[in-house]
């Protein structure tokens, strides 16, 4: 192999559910290599097993057979606490359960990954400022987050899965519940810390926060059936003919 360490790679990744004795394949023998600092988009109809995917790749859920590789570690193997402390180091997570300490305010729940993960307070305060300010929630951090819509908790969540600038962001449908306002909050957001080097996977629906990404991964039945780069227009400079805009690949 050459290039980079990868900071995903899956060999014959495979994951059937059992339910009610009737065998579903989610996940069906996906390779996928992820390399650092590459923003993947996963897309897909319902049920082809993108959700099924990420969860995998985060240690929420264990794959029926194949192999799983963060930053060069094998980790499909590792056990539940050792999947822990490894979430907690490396992985930033953006779901649809947000799952925010409830007796902790807004700035408490984005300064912990933090502070977990060895920053010093002032670090962890300064990190803290630059993300909620970038999502438009520096107002609400002395809130609780039940003193928080739905939107707003969403965003929190996102502020606090980038908090220790994790090797990966999985993040799926990020912008989900958001309005259009915050969905580009959002999407501002990503796009500064993939262009600071932030490595990331994300689910959405939305061909518009996919046009985001250097990349988008198609599944259909659990199968990777396109995977390729986004063509984006490259603006060249003013000359007599006027703007020309042409595709790159
Ligand atoms: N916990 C589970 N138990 C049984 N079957 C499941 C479970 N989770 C997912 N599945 C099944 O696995 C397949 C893939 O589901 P998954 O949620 O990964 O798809 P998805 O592409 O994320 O869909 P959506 O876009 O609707 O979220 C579906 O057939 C689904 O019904």
């Amino acid at each position: 192999m050459s290039g980079p360490e990868p900071v995903v790679r899956t060999v014959n990744l495979v994951k059937i559910y059992q339910t009610g004795g009737v065998p579903v394949t989610a996940v069906d023998g996906v390779d996928l290599r992820v390399d650092p600092g590459e923003f993947v988009a996963i897309m897909g109809p319902s049920g082809s097993g993108k959700s099924t995917l990420v969860h995998m790749l985060g240690g929420l859920d264990t794959r029926t057979s194949g192999e799983i590789w963060l930053d060069g570690k094998r980790v499909d193997t590792l056990s539940e606490s050792a999947w822990a402390v490894l979430r907690r180091d490396k992985v930033g997570f953006v779901f649809q359960f947000f799952n925010l300490v409830a007796n902790m305010t807004v700035a408490d729940n984005v300064e912990l990954p933090a502070l977990l993960s060895g920053a010093t307070p002032r670090q962890a305060r300064e990190r803290r400022e630059y993300l909620l300010g970038a999502l438009g929630l520096a107002e609400r951090a002395d809130a609780s987050p039940a003193q928080l819509a739905g939107g707003e908790q969403q965003r929190v969540a996102l502020a606090r899965a980038l908090a220790n600038k994790p090797s990966l962001l999985l993040a799926d449908e990020p912008t989900g519940n958001l309005d259009s306002r915050n969905t580009r909050d959002v999407l501002r957001l990503l796009g500064e810390v993939h262009r600071d080097g932030q490595t990331i996977i994300m689910v959405t629906h939305d061909a518009r926060v996919a046009s985001l990404a250097d990349r988008v991964v198609s599944l259909l039945d659990g199968q990777i059936v396109d995977d390729g780069a986004i063509p984006r227009p490259v603006r060249r400079p003013r000359g007599g003919a006027g703007d020309v805009v042409e595709l790159r690949s």
